[in-house]
């Protein structure tokens, strides 16, 4: 089998480098400014858990050979659509695509592009970012990835992914819930972003300060009285864990958003935070906080023109 990576980026480049170490057949889908800096450099993990450096095989939007059995879609939602582009003679009749991509804007515009019967869908839990030599750093160890068919249903293609994905130094799983597990990832990355970028620090340093707690527990509560009317209940053990985790004292979570934020770089705004608060003024919900945040973002890109 062999998977096309669209995006070596910090999460496209830290899977593909591992699935390449593991021996599986990698190709990244490239645009020319990321194909120089990785046919000088290398593709570099620096990983608490143990550096990586492979010498990657990349082509460009037009050396695509034809279609590939699996593509792993791994760009910013604000590149989706010149990337879906890009990888059109990627995708024949038989490709199936994951999508890395947080929130659920992007499986409509892929669903109608390349059609749903193509896509599954795709959780992945990791943090990486890209530093200033084009180096993918992970923060943490933990790495998830889970994929499975949008109707839960056990399919021969799934299996054949998961033989490709497993044992390959990521933690991979098959998920017969997978669009409930998306709403979940999206849920916790709102809320998440929110209490990062709104109040510009990690988990812990809100947590720490007087009100922090409070602001941050007002923020989970509204992400999922939204994602409830609108998405999919959440799961009890997920919720448990969520309020948790974006409220834990200490803690150097960062959200990708925000640490793309602190560093200047182009943010996911809509896909993340205004994707959320339009379907909940759809629906007529408040979200004062949504809104807030959302507008702080807004302002952030209009003076970065980023
Ligand atoms: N980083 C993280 O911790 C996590 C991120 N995510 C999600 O994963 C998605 C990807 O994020 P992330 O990997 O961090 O993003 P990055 O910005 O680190 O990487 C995206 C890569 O996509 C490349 N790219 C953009 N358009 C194209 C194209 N048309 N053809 C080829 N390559 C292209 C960019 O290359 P170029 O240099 O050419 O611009 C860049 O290297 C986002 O939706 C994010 O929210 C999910 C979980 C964790
Ligand atoms: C899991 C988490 C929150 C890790 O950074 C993430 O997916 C993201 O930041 O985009």
């Amino acid at each position: 089998m062999r998977i096309l990576i669209v995006g070596a980026g910090s999460t496209g480049g830290f899977f593909g480098a591992k699935l390449a170490s593991a021996g599986r057949d990698v190709t990244f889908l490239v645009r020319p400014q990321r194909l120089s800096q990785l046919e000088q450099h290398g593709l570099c993990v620096k990983s608490p858990a143990g550096d990586i450096e492979i010498q990657p095989q990349l082509i460009t939007s037009a050396q695509i050979p034809g279609p590939f059995d699996i593509v792993l879609l791994a760009v910013k939602a604000y590149a989706l659509d010149s990337a879906l582009r890009d990888m059109e003679a990627a995708v024949g009749p038989d490709t199936v695509i994951l999508p890395l991509l947080n929130g659920m804007r992007h499986m409509d515009v892929i669903a109608k592009k390349f059609g749903a019967d193509r896509l599954l869908g795709c959780v992945c839990k990791v943090a990486t970012s890209l530093d200033e030599h084009g180096h993918i750093v992970q923060q943490g160890t933990f790495n998830d990835i889970a994929y499975g068919e949008l109707d839960g249903s056990d399919s021969a293609r799934i299996a054949l992914v998961h033989t490709f994905m497993r044992e390959a130094g990521f933690d991979a799983t098959t998920s017969k819930t997978i669009l409930r597990d998306m709403w979940e990832k999206w849920t916790l990355l709102a809320a998440m972003g929110t209490i990062n970028c709104l109040m510009r620090g990690s988990i812990g340093d809100v947590a720490s300060v007087k009100g922090g707690h409070a602001f941050a527990m007002r923020a989970i509560d509204e992400v999922v009285s939204i994602v409830r009317a609108v998405g999919q209940e959440p799961s009890e053990p997920f919720l448990t864990q969520a309020y948790r985790l974006l409220t834990l004292e200490g803690s150097p979570q960062t959200s990708s958003m925000y640490r793309d934020l602190m560093a200047g770089r182009g943010i996911e705004a809509d896909q993340i935070i205004g994707d959320l608060l339009e379907r909940a003024n759809a629906k007529g919900l408040e979200a004062p906080i949504l809104a807030l945040v959302y507008t702080n973002l807004l302002v952030y890109q209009a003076q970065s023109g980023k």
